[in-house]
């Protein structure tokens, strides 16, 4: 549906580009005529993914992990001596477990507030400061999760996610003047490798949660894809500061105590 070369000149950066949602992001822009970066922390299948990924066009890698700003600096020194430039920032990697809030850890706790907020911070302020403020254009989209009526059975990712949330509004605000647009999409129960993380009993949950959502599907890695498509693009020029939810209603519907009822 979009024009074969929209992206064409433009350098994208897709953080956690080596699986899943990131790859699938990382492929679709590609296929329409970007340069992309893909990092993560793993380096054998960050290899293989941007090896298979180079079979639609040009598409480094980078081992980093964003939540030490100075590796993030080392991958802002590789965009600059590829490519010169960035255009486009996804900030996909993100993650965490499934917990009742009272069991997390202080590490636990901290290990998903540093990846999902702190990782976006770093990544998003070098990456400005480096690329899109001098260029005077930039364009960043945060994935984030569904967590408009809290996530219970996730507290440190709905608190972490809303952080990013509100960040997005605030840089969205404050980088204006650098004609820097940002943007959150907010997947809801999307098939893809993050999925396969969670065992049982969490895995039947799944299901319950296909059953209940109104369009009676989870979302697709493509689904989720599109919509960073379209916020990367022109087609959005005067969207910024916003979450888009691509989630088929659940931000609105379904049972949000699940989770937690299952695990007590
Ligand atoms: C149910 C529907 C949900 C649908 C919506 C959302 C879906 C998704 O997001 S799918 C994507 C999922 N993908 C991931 O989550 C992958 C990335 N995740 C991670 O890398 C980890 O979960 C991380 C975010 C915690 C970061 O890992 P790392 O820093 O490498 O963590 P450590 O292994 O060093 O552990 C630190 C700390 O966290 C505790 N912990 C880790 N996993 C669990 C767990 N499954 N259960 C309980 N606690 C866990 C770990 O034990 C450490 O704490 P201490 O033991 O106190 O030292
Ligand atoms: N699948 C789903 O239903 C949903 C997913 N999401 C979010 O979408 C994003 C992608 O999820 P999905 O593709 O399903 O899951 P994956 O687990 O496949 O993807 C997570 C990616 O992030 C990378 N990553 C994790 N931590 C770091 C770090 N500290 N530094 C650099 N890279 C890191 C991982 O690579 P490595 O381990 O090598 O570092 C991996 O490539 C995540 O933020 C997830 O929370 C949101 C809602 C629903």
């Amino acid at each position: 549906m979009y024009a074969p070369n929209l992206f064409q000149d433009k350098v994208a950066l897709v953080t956690g580009g080596r699986s899943g949602i990131g790859y699938g992001i990382a492929e679709a822009l590609l296929k329409l005529g970007a340069k992309v970066i893909i990092c993560a922390r793993k380096a054998a299948p960050l290899a293989e993914a941007a090896a298979a990924l180079s079979e639609h066009g040009t598409c480094v890698q980078r081992p980093c992990d964003i939540r030490k700003s100075e590796e993030v600096e080392a991958l802002a020194d590789l965009i600059e001596s590829e490519f010169g430039r960035l255009d486009i920032l996804v900030n996909n990697a993100g993650g965490q477990f499934p917990s009742l809030a009272r069991h997390i850890s202080d590490n636990g706790w901290n290990a998903v507030i540093n990846t999902n907020v702190n990782g976006t911070f770093y990544v998003s302020r070098i990456m400005a400061n480096r690329f899109f403020v001098p260029q005077k254009s930039g364009n960043i989209i945060n994935i984030v999760v569904n967590h408009l009526r809290g996530f219970p059975g996730m507290a440190h990712t709905g608190a972490a996610r809303a952080a990013v949330e509100n960040l997005t509004k605030t840089l969205a605000q404050e980088w204006a003047v650098y004609n820097i647009r940002l943007n959150c999409v907010a997947p809801g129960t999307i098939i893809s490798s993050g999925l396969d993380t969670y065992a049982e009993p969490v895995k039947a949950l799944l299901d319950k949660m296909k059953e209940e959502n109104l369009m009676q599907r989870h979302g697709t890695i493509e689904d989720v894809a599109n919509a960073v498509l379209f916020l990367a693009s022109p087609l959005s020029a005067y969207t910024s500061g916003t979450t888009l939810y691509v989630d088929g209603m659940d931000h609105l519907h379904g049972d949000r105590m699940r989770m937690v009822n299952m695990f007590r």
